[in-house]
């Protein structure tokens, strides 16, 4: 049985797009969804150069599409070249932000600890987190891979206040299953979904994990995210390389409103 919750049906489009191709591919969306089908909720992340010109007039802004960022940096302001503050987001607007996906934790060497601390200045600043975690084939072969990703969540999860469950999204992607073409079978995804659930019930409890949307990744795209969406703690989809072309991430939109 689907669940309940509004799903979420996300873009992130990686390091890809200059401003022109940033704008275009905003327009081409806003035209593509005029309107959003009930109980779908749609979110494009572009890279930070491109928040800008995606939320302006003729992108994002009269559109009912919101706005995530890739990252942040979770100290408010000074001496951090190259960063981005949670205020800075806020103030594009930026509604939601992706952490912990595995590019960033393998290239870039990020550890639960600094997800951690994302995670709670992004709530603190009212900016919604989309909090990845997955694990990588050697795990999944071992037969390891719930005890794996609900350990990600514990960890970079500790200490994290929330009052609701709208302030926190999950999205599981495998690794092995990322731009690999290679996806989970919707029923890979409900066991590690499922068990992210009862995680999230036993840091926050049944109330609160409910609201919880809980997402898939890993070469999701429209010949099959329905199946995803059958499942019961699989509440929507962060999508990468078919969040590139208008017309396949509409389609996957139209499709989380069947
Ligand atoms: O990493 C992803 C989204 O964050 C998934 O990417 P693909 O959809 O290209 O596999």
């Amino acid at each position: 049985m689907p669940s309940k919750r509004t799903r979420l049906i996300a873009g992130n489009w990686k390091m890809n797009n200059d401003l022109n191709e940033a704008k275009d591919l905003a327009q081409a969306l806003v035209a593509a969804l005029p309107e959003i089908p009930e109980g779908v909720e749609v979110c494009v992340c572009p890279p930070t150069v491109d928040l800008r010109v995606v939320s302006c007039k003729g992108g994002v802004k009269e559109s009912p599409i919101k706005l995530g960022a890739q990252n942040v940096y979770w100290e408010a302001s000074g001496a951090y070249t190259g960063e981005t503050s949670v205020a800075m987001l806020k103030s594009v607007p930026v509604e939601y932000c992706i952490i912990g996906h595995s590019e960033r934790r393998d290239y870039f060497k990020e550890t639960d600890e600094d997800e951690n601390k994302k995670a709670k200045a992004l709530i603190a600043g009212g900016i919604v987190p989309i909090f990845c975690c997955g694990e990588s084939l050697e795990t999944r072969e071992a037969g390891e891979h719930v005890a794996f990703v609900t350990a990600q969540i514990k960890a970079g999860l500790e200490g994290v206040e929330i009052s609701s469950g709208d302030q926190l999204v999950i999205a599981y992607e495998p690794i092995w299953a990322i731009g690999t073409g290679k996806t989970a079978t919707a029923d890979d995804a409900q066991e590690v979904c499922g068990a992210i659930r009862a995680t999230l019930v036993e840091i926050f409890g049944q109330e609160i994990a409910d609201g919880i949307r809980v997402l898939y990744g890993g070469s999701a795209k429209p010949e099959n995210i329905a199946g995803f969406l059958e499942k019961e703690d699989v509440d929507g989809a962060l999508v990468g390389g078919a969040s590139l072309k208008a017309d396949s991430f509409a389609a996957m939109v139209e499709k989380a409103g069947e």
